[in-house]
């Protein structure tokens, strides 16, 4: 068996002597590819991945820092800087970027070569993190066409990073480069998914919750209050004479109408857990947790006058001139096990008798 401490050793052999012992930096090579493997398989997100795999080599290899440094999209600037390692690192500062036309890091970014600085001394372009740092070797994290950024290793011996050693860490880059690529993938298809969901909850024409996303936060409220023992509160909205509207004024002024409606109703949702939704065609819908009935029945009417305050335009109403609506109200203090189909059929039987009194009213049921 062979550990680490062989590959320490390996570093104060001559030059000779060094090729007689390869083969332990080979044989360790594969056993430490499967262990960054495994840890980047393990990182939550990107910046768990890259600190488990920069964690695993200092663990490893007898490497006094090792940080990855990453670009940003345009490969402008470093951007992130993810380090491990025996000796305190001073990183740069990031926070508005760090250029590649700095730094031996930024020299590796920019030729996308490997850079190895036997000593730091020497080096132009080394920025020193800790003065102990004798040696370091910068390898390109590349995916495809895409530099990620850059894998930096440094040591306290000079000279440490004869070809052997090189090799292990340009076979490391690699495999971090397919970490961070997997880690960019699946970061970007958990955000679409959740554009995805948001939008799968939104009604294309007004902008406010659809029916989907009501009947979820209905069912999800009416378990929250009950156990809360309080009461929740729906209010139907339906707008009246609304295909003589369309008739007379065509779809898209209907479309624009239904629009109005939705702001109109959306003010009164203004509580945090307040919901406004289009429930159907041209009805729109309040969720109103703590509400009583008389408090969404206030509610209720001083939204219908303000449908009548926006006066939009009716010209084949028999009821005004303008748009009016129809209000259903109903509340109940929900019973976890029973459906919340109890509450929203009391605001349809208040709204059918809104309607049938003439319109333009609000109206309320017992939930039965
Ligand atoms: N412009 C437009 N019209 C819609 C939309 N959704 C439903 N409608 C129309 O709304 C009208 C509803 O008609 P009805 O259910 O007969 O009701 P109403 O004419 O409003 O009569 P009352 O509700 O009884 O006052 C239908 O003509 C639908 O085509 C929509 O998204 N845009």
């Amino acid at each position: 068996m062979h550990g680490p401490g062989d590959i320490v050793e390996l570093a104060d052999q001559p030059a000779g002597a060094r090729e007689t012992v390869a083969p332990v930096w080979h044989a360790r090579l594969t056993a430490l590819l499967a262990e960054v493997s495994r840890e980047a398989l393990q990182g939550e997100d990107l910046e768990e991945v890259l600190r488990r795999i920069v964690e695993c080599l200092v663990r490893n290899l007898p490497v006094a820092i090792a940080s990855i440094i990453l670009l940003d999209d345009e490969g402008a600037h470093f951007v992130q800087e993810v380090w491990a390692g025996d000796l305190d690192l001073y990183p740069a500062e990031l926070a508005h970027g760090w250029p590649v036309s700095v730094g031996a890091a930024g020299r590796c970014a920019r030729t996308g070569e490997a850079q190895l600085i036997t000593d730091v001394d020497t080096d132009p372009d080394y920025v020193p993190g800790n003065t102990k740092v004798r040696s370091e070797y910068l390898v390109p994290i590349r995916h495809r066409a895409r530099l990620h950024g850059v894998l930096n290793i440094e040591s306290t011996q000079p000279d440490f990073f004869y070809p052997e050693a090189r090799d292990v860490f340009d076979a490391i880059a690699d495999q971090i480069a397919g970490a961070i690529h997997l880690a960019r993938v699946v970061a970007e298809l958990e955000s679409a998914n959740r554009k995805l969901e948001a939008l799968s909850m939104i009604d294309g024409l007004t902008g406010i919750a659809n029916r989907r996303c009501f009947d979820q936060r209905l069912a999800a409220e009416w378990e929250w209050q009950s156990v809360e023992h309080r009461e929740l509160a729906i209010v139907l909205i339906d707008a009246d004479a609304f295909k003589p509207l369309n008739d007379a004024h065509g779809h898209l002024y209907g479309d624009e109408c239904l629009r109005e409606l939705a702001r109109l109703c959306a003010r009164f949702a203004d509580g945090a857990d307040d919901l406004v939704a289009r429930f159907g065609g041209e009805e729109l819908v309040l969720l109103l947790p703590d509400r009583s009935l008389e408090a969404a029945v206030a509610l209720g009417e001083a939204l219908r006058r303000d449908v009548e305050a926006a006066a939009m335009r009716h010209d084949n109403s028999a009821i005004a001139p303008y748009v009016t609506v129809s209000v259903g109200v109903a509340s109940v203090t929900p019973t976890s096990g029973r459906s919340p189909d109890r509450l929203i059929a009391a605001a349809d039987r208040a709204l059918y008798a809104a309607k049938a009194q003439g319109r333009n009213r609000v109206v309320a049921a017992q939930v039965e």
